[in-house]
């Protein structure tokens, strides 16, 4: 019954495929979101992804790596039809996405079923996300994070805040909307600007007091109400550790799941060699600090996390591969070991 959905994903292989295939999948999705019949229809022959309150469900495989069980939909109401539960629990479940092969994709919370017992019967096992997310391959990570975030989404937002009635979810889970205020709620993320500041030979990074010892970052903040990526920037570098910056690009972005969805805009950016002295903001982080490329290369050279007991000084250490804070360390580098070529 589970296969591996490894080579259903998108991401990776979007860019390879020809336009017009991927916009007929784009295409179908779009009806699938806005059409609840053709959604029900694509359900019967869909795949799951299944969480136990949240944590998704993991499989391992005879080598020893996490995957994603691909369950299909009429495997699970045979499950359900096991357990004596009722197969309606399937119409539950949310729009995810789509395959190359167009097998619509859901996501679905189980929380209300025996977890052991549904692990014995899907043949896996309910990961933390936390843990999971990095246990995951890179294709699949995002997958994982997406059904969890929009399963919890839904789990939160049941009430209208204008008229405090309850809301109705469409049948795909693209949408809320309240009968009573007439509101359409939809599915959010909070934005959050992360940067790699330099000052041209050396980086800024910055930990939190929750951040395990020896761990520093980019640093990040939430957009404000009404502002620009830019201005978000500058504010935060402003806050945080106390420099005014000289520029700024964007490198990428990426959904990060983490504490609840935000919508991650990651930057390369400079202060002027003049102006590096940090006066960190002990209110929102811990420490802040200048790192020589020697520093943070080694810090990437690490395999796993260095023990750094207490009373000893601590090794840095780099948020994990999947964060976009790495990716920016690591394009930090190459620009470093590039301009010195
Ligand atoms: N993927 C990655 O590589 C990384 C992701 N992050 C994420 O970036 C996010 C923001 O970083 P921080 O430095 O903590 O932000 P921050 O510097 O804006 O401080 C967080 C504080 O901002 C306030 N805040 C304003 N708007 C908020 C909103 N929409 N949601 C929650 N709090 C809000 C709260 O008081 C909160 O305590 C965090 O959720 C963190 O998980 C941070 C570093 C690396
Ligand atoms: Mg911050």
């Amino acid at each position: 019954m589970l296969k591996s959905l490894r080579t259903l994903f998108w991401p990776k292989t979007v860019l390879t495929r020809s336009s017009s295939s991927y916009v007929a999948r784009i295409r179908y999705l779009m009806r699938l979101k806005e059409d609840d019949e053709a959604c029900l229809e694509a359900m019967r022959s869909g795949s799951l992804l299944l969480y136990h309150t949240l944590a998704p469900l993991l499989q391992k495989s005879p080598s020893g790596l996490f995957q994603l069980p691909a369950i299909n939909t009429s495997d699970f109401k045979g499950i359900l039809d096991k357990l004596g539960k009722n197969r309606a629990l399937v119409n539950e479940s949310v729009l995810i996405g789509c395959t190359e092969e167009d097998v619509a994709q859901f996501s679905l919370d189980v929380g209300a079923l025996d977890k052991s017992e549904m692990e014995r019967l899907c043949g896996g096992v309910f990961i933390d996300l936390r843990k999971a997310f990095f246990l995951l391959r890179g294709t699949e990570a995002p997958l994982v994070a997406r059904g969890q975030a929009l399963l919890r989404w839904h789990q939160t937002h049941g009430f209208c805040s204008a008229s405090g009635h309850p809301s109705f979810r469409n049948q795909s889970g693209s949408q809320r909307v309240c009968h009573s205020s007439g509101h359409t709620y939809y599915p959010k993320m909070s934005p959050v600007v992360i940067a790699l500041v330099s000052d041209g030979s050396r980086c800024l990074l910055g930990r939190q007091a929750t951040f395990p010892r020896g761990m520093y970052s980019a640093l990040a903040g939430f957009c404000d109400m009404g502002e620009t990526i830019e201005e978000t920037l500058r504010r935060e570098i402003a806050e945080e550790v106390g420099l005014e910056l000289e520029s700024l690009r964007v490198a990428g972005s990426q959904h990060w799941p983490f504490p609840q969805s935000s919508f991650m805009v990651a930057c390369h950016a400079t202060v002027a060699p003049s102006n590096t002295q940090v006066s960190v903001d002990l209110e929102e982080l811990e420490d802040a600090r200048w790192f020589t490329l020697q520093e943070v290369q080694e810090a990437l050279r690490l395999k796993k996390p260095p023990r750094n007991p207490e009373g000893e000084t601590p090794t840095l250490w780099l948020p994990p591969r999947y964060a976009i804070a790495h990716q920016l360390v690591r394009e930090w580098v190459q620009q470093q070991i590039g301009a010195h070529e």
